[in-house]
This record gives C-alpha cells, sequence and structure tokens, in this order.
C-alpha cells in the first residue's frame, strides 16, 4: 500500500477545541461501516461494476491497441470532452508532465491536449495551430449528448472540411461513448459513425466522474505511455481492506469518509485538498468534481477547494490559518525530500538563506508540507495527512481508487445518491433555450 494516512491532526484531543471530537469520528465510522456493508453487497451482486474494475484486464488489449493507432504517425493527440470524461485522463497524464507549468512545454512527442471548456478563442487558435493532417481526436462523451463536446467535434469535423481532410475523419478521429440505448439516440455516435468514425465503447455501469480507471482514463494515459496495469494494481490496493473485510477504522477510505462526515456534522461546510507536487494539480480538480457532483446534492455536502502547495501558500494560507475554522484539511505529500536541485552553499549564504546550502528544492518543499500540516493543526484546523513516497502509476491509482470510496461512503451517510447529478441538467436545458432565443 502506497498511500500513508493519518488523522492525527484532525482531532481535538491532539490539536485543541477546533478539532473534531474523537467521539463524532466514531460515530461517523459506526454509519460508514453501514456503508461498506452496502458495497460489498453491491460487489457480490455485480452491481457496482467500479468495484470489478481494478482486477479487470480483459480491456487492456483494447486500450493499447487504440493507443498505439493514436500514436502512429501522429504528431498531437486532441481528446474532446468535459467533466469526468477529461479531468480522469489529464490527471493520468500528468505523470507524463501533462499540464506542469513549464514542464509540459517539453514533453515527447505526439503532444497531447485535453479541450476540456469551451471558450471560442483558444478553439480557434488551436484549430488554426495544430498540423490537421497529422493530428488524431478522440471524442469522449458518456451520454454522447453533451453539448460542449458536440459542438467541439462538429468543430473539429469542418476545419477537417476546409483543410481538404473530410474525406478521411475515420483516420483522424476516434469516438469513446456509451452504445447507443435501443432504439434511442447517441448524438456523437450519430455524429461520427456515418463519417465512419469507430467508437470505443464506454462502460455503461460507470459514470462519467468514476470512469478514470476505465477505457475514458486509460486510453491518453496508454497513449502517453503510462503503464496501464500498475495503474489498476495501485486501485486495487485501495479496495483491498473493502475485500478481505477489513474494520472500518482500520480502512483508510473508511476512515476518510467518517472525518468527512464528522466534519460537515460539526457544521465546518468545507473540504481543502492542498497537494505539494504539481504532478497532482489535475488530481485535486478531478477531486473537485468527483465530490461536488456525488456528495452535493438535497441541500448536504461540503464545499471542495483544490489547492497546491507550496505555491498556494503564498495566496490562501492567510484565510486557512487566520479565517473562519470551518474546514477539514487533506495536506497531501510525496516523497521529495533529496530531489531536485541541490543549493550551492556560497550562494545560498549569499542570498541570506544559509540554511539552504547543501539541501535540495524538494528538501524545502517536504518540510513546507510537514509545516502547513501542523501550523494548521497549531491553529486548530482540523487536517489530515496524506503520504505516497513515490507518485507513480500504482500510487496514483490508489489514491483515485480511495478517493472514490470515500467519496461514495460519505455520500452513503448522508443519504444522497453519490452516482447521479440532478442539477447540473436544469441549466443544460435553459442555455438551449437561450441558443433558440438567439441568447
Ligand atoms: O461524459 P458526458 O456524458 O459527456 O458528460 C460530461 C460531464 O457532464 C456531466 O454530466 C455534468 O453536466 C458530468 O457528470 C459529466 O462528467
Amino acid at each position: 500500500m502506497a498511500l500513508q494516512q493519518t488523522i492525527d491532526l484532525a482531532l481535538a484531543s491532539n490539536i485543541g477545541e477546533g478539532g473534531l471530537p474523537r467521539t463524532a469520528v466514531e460515530a461517523a465510522l459506526a454509519v460508514v461501516g453501514k456503508g461498506m456493508k452496502r458495497l460489498a453487497e453491491e460487489d457480490a451482486t455485480g452491481r457496482l461494476p467500479l468495484l470489478h474494475i481494478p482486477r479487470a484486464t480483459d480491456d487492456f488489449d483494447a486500450v493499447r491497441a487504440a493507443a498505439s493507432w493514436l500514436r502512429r504517425d501522429a504528431t498531437d493527440v486532441v481528446f474532446l470532452g468535459t467533466g469526468g470524461s477529461s479531468l480522469g485522463g489529464q490527471t493520468l497524464a500528468q505523470l507524463r508532465d501533462y499540464a506542469v507549468p513549464g514542464a509540459g512545454r517539453f514533453t515527447e512527442s505526439p503532444r497531447v491536449h485535453f479541450l476540456d471548456n469551451l471558450d471560442p478563442v483558444t478553439f480557434d487558435h488551436i484549430l488554426h495551430k495544430l498540423p490537421l493532417s497529422s493530428t488524431r481526436f478522440v471524442a469522449i462523451s458518456k451520454s454522447g449528448g453533451t453539448g460542449e463536446t458536440l459542438m467541439q467535434t462538429i468543430a473539429v469535423l469542418s476545419a477537417l472540411d476546409r483543410a481538404g481532410l473530410r474525406a478521411r475523419p475515420n483516420e483522424i478521429f476516434l469516438g469513446l461513448s456509451e452504445p447507443r440505448p435501443p432504439g434511442g439516440r447517441n448524438a456523437l455516435r450519430d455524429l461520427l459513425e456515418p463519417e465512419g468514425v469507430r467508437f470505443l465503447d464506454h462502460h455503461g455501469g460507470i459514470g462519467g466522474r468514476y470512469s478514470v480507471l476505465t477505457n475514458v482514463g486509460l486510453l491518453p494515459a496508454a497513449a502517453m505511455g503510462l503503464d496501464i496495469a500498475a495503474i489498476r494494481e495501485g486501485a486495487a490496493e485501495a479496495y483491498e481492506p473493502f475485500r478481505n473485510g477489513t474494520d472500518a477504522k482500520y480502512t483508510p477510505a473508511a476512515l476518510g469518509a467518517a472525518l468527512n462526515i464528522a466534519t460537515i456534522l460539526e457544521g465546518k461546510g468545507i473540504a481543502v485538498t492542498m497537494a505539494y507536487a504539481d504532478r497532482l494539480e489535475r488530481f485535486t480538480r478531478w477531486w473537485v468534481q468527483l465530490w461536488a457532483e456525488s456528495v452535493g446534492k438535497e441541500g448536504k455536502g461540503s464545499q471542495p477547494v483544490a489547492a497546491i502547495g507550496p505555491v498556494d501558500q503564498h495566496s490562501q494560507m492567510q484565510l486557512y490559518l487566520g479565517g473562519p475554522n470551518n474546514k477539514l484539511f487533506t495536506v497531501l505529500t510525496t516523497g521529495v525530500a533529496g530531489q531536485g536541485p541541490l543549493m550551492d552553499g556560497k550562494l545560498a549564504q549569499r542570498a541570506g538563506e544559509p540554511g539552504f546550502g547543501g539541501r535540495h528544492m524538494g528538501d524545502l518543499v517536504a518540510a513546507q508540507g510537514r509545516a502547513t500540516a501542523d501550523m494548521l493543526a497549531r491553529n486548530g484546523r482540523p487536517t489530515r495527512q496524506i503520504h505516497v513516497e513515490k507518485l507513480d502509476e500504482r500510487a496514483l491509482g490508489e489514491l483515485l481508487m480511495h478517493f472514490m470510496l470515500e467519496t461514495i461512503l460519505t455520500a452513503y451517510a448522508l443519504g444522497v445518491d453519490p452516482f447521479d447529478q440532478p442539477a447540473v441538467e436544469e441549466g443544460k436545458i435553459l442555455a438551449r433555450e437561450y441558443l433558440a432565443q438567439g441568447a
């Protein structure tokens, strides 16, 4: 197990009255224990395929074949799609420097782009810059009906047309969506299949924000040369305590859920995840969607906030330490001590920081992650620490599964459905109405 979690700095017995009473966490653990039993039943009946996916290997060949098709002679691979159809892939791709400030520019060919937002200026710019004949596009939408993804796809098809490539979208495009429901529609398939574009099937029983371990996340990962088997093996580690009947208090995801529930019931309505690694920035954004759409309903839930260290110490820390004590903090660190540039002693002296001399950049980051957790605790802010020594495919797979399980258990305990998102549908309908009226 790569993930080490400790909740000591969340408890009032250790950090004072701002912390969580042990009794509140124990009461929440009892409720979470029932949720674990419910998950065991879902596992036994096969109703929740998410619980089986970490051990599955039968789809690897299809994912790897599609990934090598995407890479073949390609300068660029562009993933279209939004929310859960993109953030999981982005999270995994960050292990290969995707969207890492500065470093992302130096990634090897093919360059990988995730276009998850709908911004006309960005889209015009990208379509103008991309070498279209050597670019592969993947349109991903579980439902096949998301307006933003359909508009992106139409825009790319039209750009191919203008570039004289309209005859070959099947050589340039790949689709990933649910099979068409019997007698029903799938707009993305309706759009692309007449062009001869091939589709991979989205797993019908796994919702978008839980789909990172399916072909939705693994295809981009494989296209970037990541070890997709290791990702699933890591996920299986996070699920193992559920399989072998471990008590909730020794099961990291269950303990995390109990901490969140106790915090919410104590009236602290904000959950902050602060990761001390550039390569976990997309992970924090993935978690924000997972948490927000799964837990925030029927007037319940907590507000997820993503932060990155040390940079956000210089923007958010003042509020965290000095503002209202209404948050649960998760400080996520990796084993960076001894890594990165070595600080020259004389230069460190000249900079007025003799303590830097002979130390690595990672030493300071490791110290900062530790100091942040301790400072939060000293100020009575409940803080959980999660550490993964080596951030690789296995560790990331474990983190992803941990947070999915923690989210489901929290939603169960709050009495809400972790798998729907009824509120967002209303906005989509209204936007379509405004568009029809000429917006
Ligand atoms: O994969 P789809 O069906 O295009 O949906 C994209 C995203 O839109 C949502 O349905 C919310 O509008 C998310 O839950 C989902 O991840």
